[in-house]
């Protein structure tokens, strides 16, 4: 009989049935879903010779739950979410400029899901528009739930609008909205809380799985009290709660304070030799360039929400494109998790059994490892890795590949399941 995912002293129980809610998604959701789930099963059938399924239960979000309900995001959806702790998604449309709000984000928000999970490795035979692609091998913990993303905005020519600047100018002295008449205004909240414990989760990430290295990205000399003290609160955190399990460049600029350069890159290097994990900073225009530049020396990527969003696609980019980017996200306190691809809804493909599928179902690899179902997620891997070495790949792939063979969504999908 199929059952519930729960939680026990922070551990997962999962039955050899668990029950996982989708979402099929908007746009080309169904097609992915469809051809993801298919490859999903057949690794797990054959990992365990039939003695693990998975149940999956759709719930709906998005255009489908629209027409069926009336409700964009029913709550009857957060509440099967809430209840059976895993879940995984297509993409959902977010109108610009205007209309409902993301649904992607709401969910993330509703869940408290605070990191956004998004490794990012290469497949051998990818096509890549960088010279080394192998040498991109970062996992990016993006804040999930603050920032720009929490939606507080105000809209040009309101009242609202007009009492926000009224107020940054009569009660907090600004005198630097450039047009008050004409403006829209959106406020960036980011908390000590809300970095503490995706910095957390980054840096126990990168011990637990031997990285070598914590990068923490923002724009803290523009945006002081937020991205700054991103920064700051990060550090502090490292210290504080890994001790001599971390070298930070705190420190590093400590010891240059009181001993110069020369013992501060001793000490740096006495932290790599004795195997600590360094922590360090980059600011994000820099570092867009640097991941291109010299994408060896990062490794886990600790960041905020813009942040975090640009630098998926970018870094996808290196390794292939958005088509194979897969993510998840996570509450690591109270085990809630949604697997989610990196892309969006690519409404010109629609539709057209066309796209590339392996985004959302490595996201399923992803929540297959999540359940410690290893072996599942190991099967998936290599089919992936054994059918684009044979060049029989999605149309995202066969554009830029020599001598490849395209295939549909579907027809890639049935390839894996032959290769596995
Ligand atoms: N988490 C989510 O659900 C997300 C939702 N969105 C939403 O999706 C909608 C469309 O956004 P948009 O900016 O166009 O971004 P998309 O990621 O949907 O698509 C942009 C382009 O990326 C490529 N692409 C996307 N998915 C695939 C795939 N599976 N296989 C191969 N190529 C792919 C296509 O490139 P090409 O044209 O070169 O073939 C596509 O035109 C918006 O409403 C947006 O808000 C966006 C991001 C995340
Ligand atoms: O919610 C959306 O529509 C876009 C979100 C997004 O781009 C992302 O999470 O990477
Ligand atoms: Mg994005």
């Amino acid at each position: 009989m199929a059952d519930k995912i729960t939680t026990q002293n922070g551990e997962l129980q999962v039955s050899n049935n668990p029950i996982i809610p989708f979402i099929e998604g908007d746009g080309i959701g169904p097609d992915i879903w469809k051809a993801a789930s298919k490859v999903l099963d057949a690794a797990v059938e054959k990992a365990y010779n039939g003695e693990k399924k998975i149940e999956w239960k759709e719930v709906y979000a998005g255009q489908k739950a629209f027409d069926k309900t009336g409700e964009w995001l029913p709550e009857e959806t957060l509440n099967t979410i809430r209840e059976y702790l895993i879940a995984i998604k297509g993409p959902l449309t977010t109108p610009i400029g205007g209309g409902i709000r993301s649904l992607n984000v709401a969910l993330r928000q509703e869940l408290d899901l605070f990191t956004c999970l998004r490794p990012v490795r290469y497949f051998e035979g990818v096509p890549s528009p960088v010279k080394r692609p192998e040498d991109t091998d970062m996992v990016i913990f993006r804040e999930n739930t603050e920032d720009i993303y929490a939606g507080i905005e105000f809209k040009e020519g309101t009242p609202e609008v007009k009492k926000v600047i009224d107020f940054l100018q009569n009660e907090m002295g600004q005198t630097n909205i450039r047009f008050p008449e004409t403006s829209g205004i959106g406020i960036k909240p980011v908390s000590k809380e809300g970095t503490e414990r995706l910095v957390r989760a980054a840096i126990q990430y990168a011990i637990d799985n031997n990285r070598k290295n914590v990068t923490l990205v923002h724009k803290g000399n523009i945006m002081k009290f937020t991205e700054g003290s991103f920064k700051a609160w990060g550090y502090e955190l490292a210290e504080r709660e890994f001790g001599d399990k971390v070298f930070t460049w705190k420190e590093y600029d400590r010891i240059v304070e009181e001993d110069g350069k020369d013992a501060a890159n001793k000490a740096q290097d006495d932290a790599v030799a004795a195997g600590k994990l360094i922590v360090k900073d980059s600011i994000a225009d820099i570092f867009l360039q640097q991941i291109l530049t010299r994408p060896a020396e990062f490794d886990v990527v600790a960041t905020m929400n813009l942040n975090g969003d640009y630098i998926s696609d970018a870094l996808a980019a290196q390794v292939g494109g958005i088509g194979i980017a897969p993510g998840a996200n996570i509450n690591y306190e109270t085990g809630h998790a949604i697997f989610e691809a990196t892309h969006g809804t690519a409404p010109k493909y629609a539709g057209m059994d066309k796209v590339n599928p392996s985004s959302v179902l490595l996201s399923g690899v992803l929540m297959l490892e999540h359940l410690k179902w290893q072996e599942a997620a190991d099967l998936v891997t290599k089919a992936v890795e054994k059918t684009i070495a044979s060049k029989v790949v999605t149309y995202d792939f066969a554009r830029l590949m020599d001598g490849a063979t395209e295939v549909k969504c579907s027809e890639f999908a049935d390839e894996l399941i032959k290769n596995m």
